[in-house]
């Protein structure tokens, strides 16, 4: 099956040839065509190039898109999409004054989530979860990656993971999972945190690989939840058992988890609102993608990023939702994009390479996604007419997507 879209106003991300990352001045290149057409063929991206050279093609569809943009659908590499219910009355709490640690403290936070998820049957968390699958997805999310963490026994982590397969078997956006064991300390292991993590590295992580239901393994680095040392033995479990790192750090304070995460070829560390020098110097020729969090810090009133200081250290820089129940209860690409702009000091190329080809890296995907370039997946965004690609974050809250292919299929 072969699709052709003609005049297309602009073709955003073009590369001829497939790169892993974009770091420091990099970025504020996005390559592009005007005037530009584009041929599927089946789930793949055939060609490409100008108007004026468009050669004779037999295709089974053409879609005119004049006026419209077309850039590779968003990939969101930092979810906890699969939980049951919701947390609106912590947010209403913390209306009214209460802090998301104060809030934790009182038995409320993750394992709120968590009591709600042991008690939520398999199928209906299925269900809860496609819903918001399907809403991202036609928020133009073609490639996701879906921590567990709410479950937090082996019991009902492998419930988790079991959905998050099941979301992979059934729908086109390609998925990636992350065993997220130690998001927070089970009431039954108070004061026994290292039996917990003996579970989570003796059991769960064994159990898990063998029944091959995870592609990384992930920690909450945070002081009140994992420390240092943790995230260091359960990242080396991870190893083992073929399972790389992308950790939670540096969300409420810096620790140490940073340096931890580089020296353990961790593939990415997430959240980074609070940066100190050293934590900027230590990612400096790693393979490890800084992965910020935007409408999180939005949610939780809480610093940005410091997006400026990561980028012009020569550092690379991606962008993700965080979509979860308690501290980022969306999972819109688009708004992640216009806060990175509008709060974060990132220009619409930046903050577009961050969230296509520097996102499809968080998530080792870069071979095949994030961005135009023969042979990759065609997984595209569709623009309704726009003026320029940097109207996408300019006029924030809008949706501006006409059409997601997924695989080479419009899937709206
Ligand atoms: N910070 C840790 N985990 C999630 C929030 C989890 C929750 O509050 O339910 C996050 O990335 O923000
Ligand atoms: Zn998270």
């Amino acid at each position: 099956m072969k699709t052709l879209i003609t005049n297309i106003k602009e073709l955003l991300q073009v590369r001829d040839t497939s790169i892993d990352k974009l770091q420091g001045e990099e970025m504020k290149d996005l390559p592009s065509i005007r005037n530009a057409w584009l041929l599927l063929h089946d789930d793949l991206i055939e060609d490409f190039g100008t108007m004026d050279s468009l050669p004779a093609i037999k295709a089974d569809s053409t879609i005119d898109a004049t006026g419209k943009i077309i850039l590779p659908s968003w990939v969101d590499s930092h979810t906890h999409l699969v939980y049951a219910g919701n947390r609106e009355q912590e947010f209403v709490d913390r209306i009214h004054g209460l802090t998301y640690e104060e809030i934790a403290n009182k038995g409320g936070g993750i394992v709120n989530s968590a009591q709600k998820l042991q008690e939520t049957d398999e199928e209906s968390l299925y269900q809860q979860t496609l819903t918001r699958l399907k809403e991202v997805m036609q928020l133009g999310t073609g490639a996701i990656e879906i921590k567990s963490g709410y479950g937090l026994t082996l019991d009902a982590e492998l419930k988790m993971l079991r959905v998050i397969k099941r979301l992979k078997e059934n729908f086109p956006i390609r998925i990636k999972a992350t065993f997220l064991g130690a998001h927070a300390l089970p009431k039954e292991y108070k004061d026994r945190r290292a039996e917990y993590i003996d579970e989570i590295v003796n059991v769960m992580i064994p159990k898990i690989a063998e029944e091959q239901l995870a592609d990384y393994v992930d920690v909450f680095c945070e002081k009140g939840y994992f420390t240092v040392e943790d995230t260091v033995r359960i990242m080396a479990a991870g190893k083992k058992y073929n399972l790389p790192a992308k950790i939670h750090v540096n969300q409420f304070n810096s620790i140490g988890g940073i340096k931890a995460g580089v020296e353990n070829s961790a593939l990415s560390v997430d959240h980074l609102e609070v940066m100190t020098l050293e934590d900027i110097e230590v990612l400096k020729d790693s393979d490890t993608m800084p992965v910020a969090l935007p409408s999180c810090s939005l949610f939780l009133s809480i610093p940005y990023t410091p997006a400026r200081d990561i980028i012009d250290a020569g550092l690379p820089l991606a962008l993700a939702t965080d979509y979860n129940p308690g501290s980022t209860p969306s999972g819109n690409m688009n708004l992640v994009v216009s806060l990175a702009c509008i709060k974060m000091g990132m220009t619409p190329e930046e903050a577009i390479n961050a969230a296509t080809i520097n996102a499809a890296y968080a998530m080792g995907i870069s071979k095949t996604h994030g961005s135009i370039t023969k042979g990759k997946k065609a997984n595209l965004i569709l623009t309704k007419p726009i003026p320029s690609y940097g109207f996408l974050p300019y006029s924030f809250g809008s949706n501006h997507i006409e059409t997601i292919f997924l695989e080479g299929k419009p899937i709206n």
